[in-house]
């Protein structure tokens, strides 16, 4: 499918992992090869890998760029002394297990873009392993005008909290809000504006195998986030011979080079590896129409295998509005040790099994084995109600579930809440007969 695409809005077309073939400029994609000798225009072709060459077919993910110039030329990149928060390395501290909170950060100055307004709250393993997640924070107040991005050491997921996000990448651009995901491919260079003025929200970016839709066994062939509701934009670019800085996100540390043009200049691409977004609104959730509260597998939107079987590199599981009929069940989340790491994010509303402290914005960490589950207030309310059908509603949460435990950088355990382990203090004692 050729997509021509003249109008100033983003246009997207839907499919997940699907080989697209879009163009800018009629003509731009060679018909019937990849590479032939003197592409349209002058355009360089340039393939992009997400993944081995000789993956095996149905992972085999890649596109072809047809761009005005090859990302090649360019200057030796140097570090980049700015957005001291993003990517300073996890703590070097012995990593204690405790159960940790943090309250959402606080908004960001004026001036600040999205790359200077990321935190690096979480992260497990080194990215050179091509293992591990990462969880970050944005506060953004400003546009990146002449200034790109790009994590050369994974794809990057956008889950908005407040604000919407303009992504402008290579391969098109985005508009992401509140109740929407949206993914950059690992080594795409993009920048971001702020439609709204002001942006904050949650990066979790996957060192490892790609996202995936999950294997869904006895629901079936259909359920969960369906694979035609994700949108992949149409090719646009951007023809802007003026100096352009690129930070780039490097086996765990930015550095930074400059161009005298946009690298945004991809005119047509085609292939399967592509930005997308998703609305959560989407999700078809599944849960017990009988009794027990189901592992929040159930939940799960993506998923980043490892090498072993089941355990995933990581999981992106949603929390999203559902109905609650489950009998005789207590219906919250159970008490619980996960040898996988949990890590929690809030977009909006209330989670379930923490009546305080856990804010939109906000960030939980339980650790392989950490006991954990519903605090004092949610657990009373739970045991005393009547088990009518009830909505939970205007709520989302996520997790990022991993089976590498997550280490905390300096800056997050020196924000994290202090008291965190009060909430599961003074339950009361069981009375034996
Ligand atoms: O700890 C949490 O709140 C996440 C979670 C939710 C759930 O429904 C079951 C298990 C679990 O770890
Ligand atoms: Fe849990």
């Amino acid at each position: 499918m050729t997509v021509h695409h003249p109008r100033a809005e983003p246009d997207y077309i839907p499919g997940f992992g699907n080989h697209i073939s879009t163009e800018a400029v009629a003509g731009a994609l060679p018909v019937g090869r990849n590479a032939p000798q003197r592409p349209a225009f002058g355009l360089y072709a340039e393939q992009l890998s997400g993944t081995a060459f000789t993956a095996p077919r149905h992972e085999n993910r890649r596109s072809w760029l047809y761009r005005m110039r090859p990302t090649a030329e360019h200057p030796p990149y140097a570090p980049y002394a700015g957005a001291p928060r993003f990517a300073p390395g996890t703590a070097d501290r012995p990593l204690a297990p405790n159960r940790l909170r943090w309250d959402p950060v606080a908004a960001a100055p004026p001036g600040t873009d999205l790359i200077d307004g990321m935190t690096t709250m979480l992260a497990n393993r080194d990215p050179a392993d091509l293992e591990g997640v990462a969880l970050h924070v944005y506060a953004a107040s400003a546009d990146m005008t002449h200034r790109v991005f790009t994590d050369a050491d994974g794809e990057l997921l956008f889950v908005p909290q407040a604000g919407r996000l303009e992504l402008l990448t290579e391969l098109g651009r985005i508009v992401v809000g509140p109740g929407e995901i949206a993914l950059v491919p690992r080594g795409v260079r993009f920048r971001a504006r702020l439609p709204d003025g002001s942006a904050t929200g949650y990066v979790c970016e996957n060192h490892g195998s790609l996202f995936r839709l999950p294997d869904l066994g006895p629901i079936g062939a259909n359920g969960l986030a369906n694979p035609r509701d994700f949108e992949t934009p149409v090719a646009w670019f951007e023809d802007r011979d003026e100096a352009t800085e690129v930070i780039q996100k490097f086996m765990g540390s930015l550095w930074t080079t400059t161009l005298d043009h946009s690298p945004l200049d991809v005119v047509a691409w085609h292939g399967n590896l592509a930005p997308w977004r998703y609305d959560l609104a989407r999700f078809n959730t599944i849960n017990t129409v009988s009794f027990d509260h189901p592992d929040p597998s159930i939940f799960t939107l993506l998923t980043s295998p490892s090498d072993v079987p089941g355990r995933a590199n990581a999981d992106f599981v949603i929390f999203p509005p559902r109905w609650m009929v489950a009998e005789d069940t207590f219906r919250p989340p159970w008490f619980h040790r996960n040898v996988m790491s949990e890590a929690m994010g809030l977009i909006t509303g209330a989670y379930d099994a923490k009546a305080h402290g856990f804010a939109p914005g906000g960030i939980s960490l339980h650790n392989l084995m950490a006991g954990h589950g519903p605090d004092l207030a949610s657990w009373q309310a739970a045991s005393a109600a009547e088990l009518k059908p009830h909505k939970i509603d205007g709520t989302m949460a996520f997790m990022l579930e991993s089976c590498w435990p997550y280490r905390p950088t300096g800056f997050a355990l020196d924000h994290a809440q202090l008291d965190y382990d009060t909430v599961w203090a003074d339950f009361p004692k069981a009375r034996l007969p």
